[in-house]
């Protein structure tokens, strides 16, 4: 049975950020993600990991000016310095939460641009080698092109290729079955060949981003799938409710925590 994560920046809206943690447990859920956690101190969000007896799945390091459009800076050349700042205050919330997985964005850029990819296999080398003696993979993770234009890595294959080619022990996959889908389709062939570099799944319905239950994809096919193909990590509940949180969560009811 897999074990699914709630992802808190997207689910749970109804409450108040750190109150997300309470209603996430409520639910059922034994774990959580979410893409940012710096606005609330680390202390605090490690208070409501452990009131509720939740598990930290992951989240993401910080992402450069999100506010201004910014969607990482990895592959932004002359941002080094500030990836290497971004990484040391990432490892603070994950020594408070004990988070073991973090996801490095790649930023807005063209791909073929040969400044950028340099600058990004930097970034990744470095961050991935930070992290390695703290026992946290680094993840990488593509997304499609209409959720985010203009984002550098939105290719399977070239993810593929950077952590096989680089090879370092904790450079992961962040295997989001949404961008997938959207991206290149073929779901189950590349869950059962990426599944040695794959360090995180998400999940949400195609094309709407809404819950696991219905329109392009076959869901309770696929959570079997993840089980037999030997997955034992998180799965990150990655969408948006259709209406309120918890009305939505038939298709959680005979995963939930008691
Ligand atoms: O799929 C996504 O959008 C997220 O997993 C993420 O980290 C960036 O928004
Ligand atoms: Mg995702």
């Amino acid at each position: 049975m897999p074990a699914f994560a709630a992802n808190l920046t997207m689910m749970f809206s109804e409450w108040s950020f750190l109150d997300r943690f309470d209603a996430a447990a409520e639910a059922g859920f034994t774990a959580v993600e979410y893409l940012f956690p710096y606005e609330v101190p680390p202390e605090a969000i490690a208070e409501r990991l452990s009131r509720n007896d939740l598990q930290q799945a992951l989240f993401n390091l910080p992402p450069g000016d999100w506010a201004a459009g910014e969607r990482g800076i990895a592959a932004l050349p002359g941002r080094f310095d500030q990836v290497k700042a971004d990484v040391e205050r990432a490892l603070d919330y994950a020594e408070a939460t004990g988070v073991k997985r973090l996801h490095l964005m790649a930023g807005l850029a063209d791909p073929a641009d040969a400044l950028a990819a340099a600058a990004y296999r930097h970034s990744v080398v470095y961050a991935a080698e930070r992290l390695l003696d703290r026992g946290i993979d680094l993840l990488i993770e593509p997304i499609n092109g209409r959720n985010m234009p203009g984002y550098f890595l939105k290719d399977f294959g070239v993810a593929e290729s950077l952590i096989t080619e680089l090879g370092i022990a904790n450079l992961r996959l962040q295997f989001d079955i949404y961008h997938r889908q959207i991206i290149h389709g073929d779901v189950t062939m590349a869950l059962r060949r990426l599944m040695p570099i794959t360090g995180h799944i998400q999940i949400a319905s195609v094309p709407s981003r809404h819950e696991p239950d219905g329109e392009e994809l076959n869901y309770p096919y696929l959570f079997e799938e993840i089980d037999r193909i030997g997955y034992n990590g998180f799965v990150g509940c990655e969408y948006t409710p259709r209406s309120s949180t918890l009305d939505g969560l038939g298709w959680f009811k005979p995963f939930a925590r008691n």
